[in-house]
Parts: C-alpha cells; structure tokens; sequence
C-alpha cells in the first residue's frame, strides 16, 4: 500500500488495488481534514469526492485524457494526486494554490471554473473540438446536483444528447447544493435514487389486487396496464435517456471498484453518456456530515469539535437578513429570492419565518431577476440578495426584463467589491460598471450598518429598480461623525462628512470608512480636507459635484469596483462638462482580473488600504 507521503504522481493510483485505494482514500480524507482546518476553504465537498476522484484517475489518464470539473470547489483532491500536496498550505492565499481549477497551475487543470454549471458545455466544446481535430481522447465533465439545476447546464444537455459526440457526464448527486439542494430535478433525482421502492411498490400491488376474492383476477389485467406506466416511469435515468444520454446509474460513490467499473464500461459506449454517482458531503467527518451547509466553505477550525477559530462579527448580509425579516412582518407584500444562497446572503431566517414568501430558485440567476420581474409586475416587492459576481449571469435579464419595464425590484448585490479567498472568478468588481449604464437604475452603497438599514427601508419603497451594493465580511459601524450627524436617505444626494476647502475625497460605500479615517489624519496635520460619501452612485449627486467642483483644487474618488465603467468615471463626464480645471485622480480596482488572497493584503497591492490613499493624497496634494 501506497503511503500518501510516497505518493509520486497518478501511475501510482493506476498500480494500486483497490483494498489499496480504500486505505489511500482515508489517509487523503484525513490530509483534507486537517489542512483544510488550517487554511480554511471547500471542505464538505471535497470529503465528498474522494473515491470518485481516485477512481476518475484509476480508469482515465488525466493529461491525454480531459476531467472537467463544474464549479471546482470539489477539485482538492485531483490537485493533490495531480502534484500540488505540497502546496496545500497556501490553498487560496495570496500568491497561493487557487481554490479552483486554473490551467496556469497545471496541465491537469483544463477548465478554468469558480461559476457554477459550465462544465457541460465546456466538456462538449472539448469533444466536439477534439472530433474536428481528430484526436483521440475522453472527457469527462463532473457536475454536482445542485449546478445541474442551473439553465446554463440543461442548455448543454439537449445540445450534447443531440450532437451524439462521445462524451461522458458523472453526476455527483449528494442532495446538497450549498444548502439543501432544490427543484423538480433534485426530486426526480431523490426518485431515481430510490428506484427500488417503486419497484416493490408495484410488486406489493400486484400482490394485493391479484388477491382481492372475486374480482382480483379482472382487475390484475387492469394493474398489469398500471404496473407499465408505473414502469415507464420510473425507469431510472430515463430522463437523460430521453435527452439522448446513455444512462448508468444510480451508483455508489464511495465505492471504488463499482465506479471503476462503471467507468471502464462507459468507456467503450460510443456517444453521450451520463454516470450518476451517490455521494455524501462531508462524508468522513462527523461535523461536516451532520453539517454539510457550514462545512461547505470554511475558515480555519478546531478539528476536534468542528467549531470555527475566527471571531463571529455582524456582517452585512446579516443586517440585510434581519432588516428584510423586521420589514416582511409589517409588509405583506415582501418576498425574498436567493439564487442558492440563502445563508450566504443572510435570508436564511427570512425563510424560516415566512416560508411562502421566500424563493430559493437554485441555481438560476436568470430566472430570479426574471422571477422577480414578474413578481414586482404584479404588485409585489422582491428583494433578490444576489452576489455581485453571480448577477453577472443574469446582466440581460435586469436590463431586459426588470429596467425596460421600470419594475421596482430591489436588488441586494451582496459580496461587492473583492471577496479575498475566491479570487478572481468571485470578486465583485464589475457591478457598478455592469449596473450603471442601465436606465431606469438606480445605484446606492451603505458606508455602515445604520446607513444600510436606512436604504434598505429606502428600497422597500422605492418604486423602480434599486441596487443597493455591500461588501463582504464585518460591517462597519460607522456611527462617530461628531459635528455631522448622519441625515436621512432623500434620492440622489450625497452626505457630505467631512468639509473643507482644497481637496476632496468622494468615496463610495465601505471605502467612505477608509476616506474617513484618511481625512482625519490629514485634518490632525492641518490639511484643508472634504470627505463625501457618494450614497448614491447612480444617480451621481450633480450638486455636490458642481459645489465641489467651483471650491476644490483637486478631486479624489475612492471605489471598490473596476476603475473601467465605475463610479469615478461617472464624476469625470460631470466634471468635463463643468469644464473643472482642477486635479482628479481615480482610485479603484485596476483593469485586471484580481488573483486570490485576504482582502487586505489584495487593497494594499490596489493602493485602496488607508496608508496608500493617505500617502498618494498628501503626496500629490500636499507636498510643495
Ligand atoms: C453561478 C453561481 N451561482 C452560485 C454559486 C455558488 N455555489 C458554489 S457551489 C454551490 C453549490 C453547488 O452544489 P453542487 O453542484 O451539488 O456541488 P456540492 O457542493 O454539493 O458538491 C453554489 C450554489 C456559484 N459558484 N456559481
Ligand atoms: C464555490 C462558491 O462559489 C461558493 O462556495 C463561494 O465560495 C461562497 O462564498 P462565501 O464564502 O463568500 O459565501
Ligand atoms: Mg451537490
């Protein structure tokens, strides 16, 4: 037996037997467990997918041949067999191993994900690519129940079972999206999962009527034609056979001969095949069975007692979540959607207290903008807690389906601005730029916990569409201004902080703390300095723009969205049109996709963290 310290590279996996390989999976699961404990990250998935990773690599030839995997949280354990263990310790640090496939860390890497439900297409692109080359080769696209609910993953069905290219799809079906999975799929798959029961049912009815004195025999006739349809049914997969996939399944994912076997034999079936595998999240450690959902995504915890290292402070999604939940007992007309995030965006306990009102679409960004749409049509007032990443899915659908029609949904863009570990697939950097350019959208960002209570009070009666964007993580509670007390939200105006008469910082949402604090520091040293927090980026407050304008000699705009279509680039067109003659300088993210890490060291690279604004400001403005 192979020794997961002596573990060279995947040959090792194809000469092992497979008592072998159930001994190497524990010792894998158990270096999960305790690296993972220290660097936090996706573990329940990953305990998950042992076996089925070790048999994808015992039968295919990772290299030659292709393994997608959809989203890629799940991807752990292909990158220690595939030569990063080493590299464990840094998973998801700065300058560290990604939490997700990227081709540039390795050739096994061929897709790179973090979006749920592109591995279908993605695999087929392969396939059909690789048949136009002629090349010779397998792939295999590895998809999750809860990322085979989104549109995106259906629409590369019904052109796969169409195309009828070789090509394989393993389901890995463990009941759990993040949290529990949802929809008419995930119960057809729960049917096929246990197909046997029907089996027996129809067997018991053919008992019981055949026995039944007098007219049993008459009426089994009857039962047999019931017992077909019942048959038609229930046959498992059928489904996907109807699609045009060859199915195999249901399949024991913790077993690694029966995949193995499965494996090899949908190998030799020509055309779209789709392998549903049985797993279960956390598998191999108790915390994380009992708990699938809080072990999904992790920061470092106690192994013994699974309970989490870092300090639990009040995050914006949880204002958003408990305000939502105060305005939906006074309000009929609130309903709350989450596109699979309910806990992640904090509606969780607004789905607890009033079930019918809430809407976990799966993982469907699309059709919960459109959801809401329609909702909102009719007199309703939706809030879709979305993350800023995610809505990027659905950039169509919130131009075409709610600002067209003017529709007052409310959409609480959560994650906005960089989100650290993820990296560059999960960042928010874009929403502003994506948002802006729309009619009829309205744009605003709390600074801190009383001014978004505020504007989500704000939103619930607003009458158009409202994105109200926050970041990730603790929020800040801004509440000592002295002399400026925090005035009401009236639509399109600013709130100006700190005043004074040379330059001015206009900053946008969490980054008005880092203004503040910058401001202050300058005012100690005797500098002349205005802070304004933008509260609304769109409209952009044109007054505060020409005050400023007429008073300042130089204009400073902190956001954390791309600097590319964001909101300094909104106060430069009003600036060139009052012909400002001063000094502007722009501060946000950089046109580049932003790689992984803690969020402050990712804003002292950008110049955005207090220091480096404080010292380009007194630099360029103060220095003789
Ligand atoms: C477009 C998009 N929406 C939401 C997410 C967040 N997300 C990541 S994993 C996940 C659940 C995926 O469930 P499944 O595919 O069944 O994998 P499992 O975690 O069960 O292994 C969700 C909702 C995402 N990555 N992409
Ligand atoms: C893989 C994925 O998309 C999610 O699990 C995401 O990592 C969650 O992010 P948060 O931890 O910010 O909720
Ligand atoms: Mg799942």
């Amino acid at each position: 037996m192979k020794r997961l310290s002596d573990y060279r590279d995947i040959q090792d996996i194809k000469s092992m037997k497979f008592s072998e390989l159930d001994e190497f999976a524990e010792e894998i699961r158990q270096f999960l467990i305790e690296s993972i404990s220290k660097t936090g990250g996706h573990l329940a998935s990953n305990l998950g997918v042992v076996e089925l990773t070790l048999a994808l690599h015992k039968v295919y030839n990772s290299g030659k041949d292709k393994i997608v995997w959809d989203v890629g949280h799940q991807a752990y354990v292909h990158k220690i067999l595939t030569g990063r263990k080493d590299e464990f310790p840094t998973l998801r640090q700065y300058r560290g191993l990604s939490g997700f496939p990227k081709r540039k860390e390795s050739p096994h890497d061929v897709f790179d994900t973090g979006h749920s439900s592109t591995s279908i297409s993605a695999g087929l692109g392969y396939a059909m690519s690789r048949d136009i080359l002629a090349e010779n080769y397998q792939v295999i696209s590895v998809i999750g129940d809860g990322a085979m609910t989104a549109g995106m993953a259906f629409e590369a069905l019904n052109h796969a079972g169409d195309k009828k290219t070789d090509f394989t799809v393993v389901l890995n079906d463990n009941e759990m999206s993040i949290s529990e999975n949802v929809g008419g799929l995930s119960r057809y798959l729960y049917k096929v999962r246990t197909e046997k029961v029907y089996q027996k049912v129809k067997e018991d009815m053919e008992t019981i009527v055949g026995n039944i004195p007098g007219i049993g025999k008459m009426m089994l006739k009857t039962a047999e034609k019931a017992k077909d349809s019942v048959k038609y049914f229930f046959v498992p997969g059928m489904f996907f056979e109807e699609l045009g996939f060859k199915y195999f399944g249901p399949i024991d994912g913790h077993d690694i001969e029966s995949l193995a076997e499965v494996f090899e034999k949908a190998k030799h079936v020509k055309g779209p095949k789709l392998i549903h595998v049985v797993t279960k999240k956390g598998k191999g450690y108790a915390p994380a069975e009992q708990n699938p959902e809080k072990f999904h995504g992790v920061s470092p915890f106690d192994i013994e007692t699974g309970k989490s290292l870092s300090k639990s402070s009040k995050t914006y999604s949880d204002v958003l979540g408990e305000t939502i939940l105060d305005m939906g007992e006074e309000r009929q007309n609130i309903v709350a959607i989450t596109a699979a995030m309910p806990s992640g965006t904090g509606l969780d306990k607004f789905k607890d207290r009033f079930p019918e009102r809430f809407f976990d679409v799966g993982i469907a960004e699309q059709h919960g903008v459109t959801l809401a749409a329609g909702m909102a049509a009719n007199g309703l007032k939706p809030f879709f807690a979305v993350y800023s990443t995610f809505l990027q899915r659905a950039y169509d659908q919130v131009i075409h389906d709610v600002c067209i029609q003017n529709l007052p949904v409310v959409f609480g863009i959560d994650r906005a601005g960089l989100v650290g570990n993820d990296g560059e697939t999960h960042h928010g950097s874009f929403d502003i730029s994506y948002l802006s350019h729309m009619p009829n959208m309205t744009i605003i960002s709390p600074k801190g916990e009383k001014e978004f209570k505020s504007m989500i009070a704000f939103g619930a009666e607003f009458e158009a569409p409202l994105a109200i964007r926050y970041g990730k993580g603790v929020c800040c509670d801004f509440v000592d201004y002295g002399e400026y007390p925090e005035k009401d939200i009236e639509y399109g105006v600013s709130e100006t902080i700190v005043q004074g008469e040379e330059v001015a910082i206009i900053a946008v949402g969490r980054m008005v703390e880092v203004g503040y604090k910058v401001a202050k520091r300058l005012e100690l040293e005797g500098r002349n300095i205005t802070l304004v927090n933008a509260r609304f980026i769109k409209p952009v407050d044109l007054e505060m723009v020409e005050n400023i304008s007429r008073t300042h000699r130089a204009i400073v705009t902190i956001e954390d969205n791309s600097i590319v279509g964001g909101f300094g680039s909104m106060v430069n067109t009003e600036l060139l049109k009052l012909r400002y003659s001063g000094e502007v300088v722009n501060l946000g993210i950089k046109d580049e996709f932003i790689e992984h890490g803690d969020n402050e060291d990712l804003y002292r690279e950008l110049g955005l963290d207090e220091d480096s604004v404080y010292r380009l400001i007194d630099k360029s403005f103060f220095k003789e």
